[in-house]
């Protein structure tokens, strides 16, 4: 599935009453492209409520495993499932904001407008986020004649348009100067608190530990360490994290 299918897909309907997405049990996930495999026996388990952050070196599968857990990907092996359902049915009620956002080729608030029209939402809710992403002045504008982060703020944006329960965020602000980042960061925060399930990948530790509840450390196809924001950071416990946060090499 392309990544202009998949948000095509994630504008569809979602049906009403449904049992929560979360926990997320993920058993066993093995994933490679002929050489040796990039997932190799990945094991993770998320519950209900918070911020993941999902950190580990260039190559370790970050993206992957978003793909897999956004149902775009299927596993050579192993087990996903959103509180029993596998990805492909959870897709709708979630939303993946790629670090290179896929904006259609029409303005900024055509954008938005293709959720609106698909999902029934409330357009003042549109024109809210856009004024909350400051670009409510840009509404009329090509969305490809945004400047980088601006485009970011629009998926961003686009994506929070269905209430989402799951937010997928791969690496959003990776090249956004240090106000946008904390734009982005601070929209994102507000959906955490609205109850939005944040799962989200990152190199910047900085902004790691200003967002995390909880950090996943992915080396060698695996998860190296779980564990909450407050011990990780200053007591991580395996020593890829620890090198990875004192800022050597991880190979
Ligand atoms: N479609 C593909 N075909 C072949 N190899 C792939 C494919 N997708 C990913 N890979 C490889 O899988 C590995 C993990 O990729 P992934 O993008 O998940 O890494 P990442 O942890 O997100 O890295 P980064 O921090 O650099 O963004 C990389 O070595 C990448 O080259």
């Amino acid at each position: 599935m392309s990544e202009l299918t998949a948000f095509r897909t994630q504008a569809k309907a979602a049906s009403p009453a449904l049992s929560p997405l979360l926990p997320l049990e993920v058993r066993g996930l093995r994933l490679g492209f002929g050489g040796a495999p990039v997932l190799d026996g990945l094991d993770l388990r998320l519950g209900a409520s918070g911020c993941t952050m999902v950190m580990g070196p260039n190559g370790a599968g970050k993206s992957l495993l978003l793909k897999l857990l956004h149902g775009l990907m299927a596993p050579d092996a192993g087990s996903l499932s959103w509180n029993g359902s596998p990805p492909g049915q959870a897709t709708v009620r979630q939303a993946l904001v790629f670090q290179k956002p896929v904006l259609l080729r029409r303005s900024v608030i055509a954008n938005m407008d293709f959720v609106v029209r698909a999902r029934g939402v409330d357009p003042a809710r549109r024109d809210h986020l856009l004024q909350e992403v400051g670009l409510a002045h840009k509404a009329r504008q090509p969305a490809r004649q945004l400047s980088g982060g601006e485009a970011q703020r629009l998926a961003l944006a686009r994506a929070l348009l269905t209430d989402p329960e799951v937010l997928l965020l791969d690496e959003p602000t990776a090249s956004l100067d240090p106000a946008s980042v904390l734009v982005i960061e601070r929209i994102v925060a507000a959906a955490r608190d609205r109850g939005t399930r944040i799962i989200f990948v990152t190199h910047d530790i900085g902004q790691a530990r200003r967002m995390a509840d909880d950090v996943v450390f992915l080396h060698r196809g695996r998860v190296a360490e779980h564990s909450r924001a407050s011990a990780f950071f200053p007591t991580p416990s395996s020593a890829a994290a620890r090198d990875y946060l004192n800022g050597k090499i991880v190979v």
